[in-house]
């Protein structure tokens, strides 16, 4: 292996033999992005980029994805959203887990620690990789349990991803978050732009986060974008431990059980985005012609809500369902975030739009739940 890694920095794919299946035509999904971004291979002033895996010099082919974390709540989703977009083996699914064997095996998945700079490198090299969507992180909730871990693999993670963006004239993708405004910035209508003193650790490495992604871009020219996502919901993956997850496990145990225990407040209200505006938003900021973009990181929120208000809307479908509220030490992390968010901006530039809010989300949970529980079954 060790001889191929170094082979693959001295030869191109094809010559290696790596060369994968050329598609005939770009999709159209590809071809926009092509228009929009080139090929990828272009130098950028400040960085290496000398030389590039992947297709011979100035031979197009589509670009390549790597995703890292790619086994959570979001990549679950977006991988395969990503590889129906823009072709199934140009997106390489990475994690240091597994989600499930289907995961696995729906197309191209790699082992790889984000905080390991070296095989990060490899997989870049050998696979010929043009975008890193970079999503492992350890969440709020998770994070303060172990705050130390939390601040390795989150600022280890970003600098090595920037770093091999800057090396290999990548493109990078990679979401901050609500968590990293805090006590001081204004709770309602936040503003893209605003104070930033997160008392978590999370919110702490997410600004990190932010503001080296900046300085890569404005110092190396890496293009670095990114969206502080608001809670997301979804029904194919449980979350990695947040303090939003309240509004996920809520939609499974109304449907086993009929009752929820919340670790929130019934008062508490925080910004959240269901996970189809989630992908929608994501690539489309992705994709968005560079000279629209204002910002490197962007607002973007689709609703916000109580946990009494979503039991409310569950109501609408399960009469009989029952919340109970033990607010444990995550509802300190809550009221430290922003209740509504201003994403004019994102509206504006590149015209973030979402399609769902809370009842239209609420029904839709259900039907993606439902087929997965016998209902009441558990009670
Ligand atoms: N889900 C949300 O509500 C939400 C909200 C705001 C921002 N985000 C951001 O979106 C991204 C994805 O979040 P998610 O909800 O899918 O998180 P998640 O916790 O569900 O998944 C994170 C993934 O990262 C992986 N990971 C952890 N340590 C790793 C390491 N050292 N190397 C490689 N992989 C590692 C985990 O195995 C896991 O599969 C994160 O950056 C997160 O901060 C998520
Ligand atoms: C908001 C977000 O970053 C995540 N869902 C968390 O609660 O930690």
């Amino acid at each position: 292996m060790a001889a191929r890694g170094l082979l693959s920095k001295l030869l191109s794919r094809s010559q290696l033999g790596l060369a994968r299946p050329c598609s005939p035509a770009w999709p159209a999904g590809l071809q926009q992005l092509r228009e929009i971004h080139g090929t990828g291979r272009k130098k950028r002033p400040g960085g290496g980029g000398y030389m590039r895996t992947g297709a011979l010099p100035g031979a197009p082919r589509p670009p390549r994805f790597l995703v890292t974390g790619a086994c959570g709540q979001v990549g679950m989703e977006l991988v395969p959203f990503l590889r129906a977009r823009f072709g199934g083996d140009e997106v390489i699914a990475s994690d240091i887990k597994t989600s499930s064997r289907e995961f696995v095996d729906a197309g191209p998945f790699v082992y790889a620690d984000v905080q390991d700079s070296d095989s990060l490198a490899r997989i870049v090299l050998e696979h010929g990789v043009d975008y890193i969507v970079h999503l492992a992180s350890l969440l709020s909730a998770i994070g303060e349990r172990n705050p130390q871990l939390a601040l390795k693999i989150n600022t280890n993670g970003i600098q090595n991803v920037l770093e091999l963006a800057r090396l290999h004239s990548l493109q990078v993708f990679a979401p901050s978050t609500i968590a990293v405004f805090g006590p001081s910035t204004p709770r309602d209508l936040t503003p893209n732009t605003t104070v930033m003193e997160p008392t978590t650790m999370y919110g702490i490495t997410k600004v990190h986060l932010e503001l080296l992604g900046k300085y890569y871009a404005r110092v190396y020219g890496v293009d670095f974008r990114s969206i502080r996502y608001p809670g997301v919901i979804s029904s194919k993956a449980m979350p990695g431990g947040g303090t939003t997850d309240y509004a996920v496990e809520i939609f499974h145990d109304a449907l086993r059980h009929g009752t929820y225990r919340c670790f929130l407040d019934e008062k508490q209200v925080l910004p959240m985005m269901y996970m189809p505006d989630c992908l929608e938003a994501t690539v489309n900021l992705m994709m968005a012609p560079r000279e629209k973009l204002t910002q490197a990181v962007y607002n973007v929120t689709g609703m916000s809500f109580t946990p009494s208000d979503l039991a409310a809307a569950i109501r609408k479908r399960r009469p009989d369902f029952r919340i109970v509220y033990e607010p444990d030490f995550r509802q300190a992390i809550a009221t430290t975030w922003p209740r509504t968010i201003d994403d004019s901006l994102a509206r504006k530039d590149w015209g973030w739009q979402n399609k769902y809010d809370i009842d239209s989300m609420t029904i839709d949970m259900f039907e993606q739940l439902q087929g997965r529980y016998v209902i009441g079954a558990a009670r």
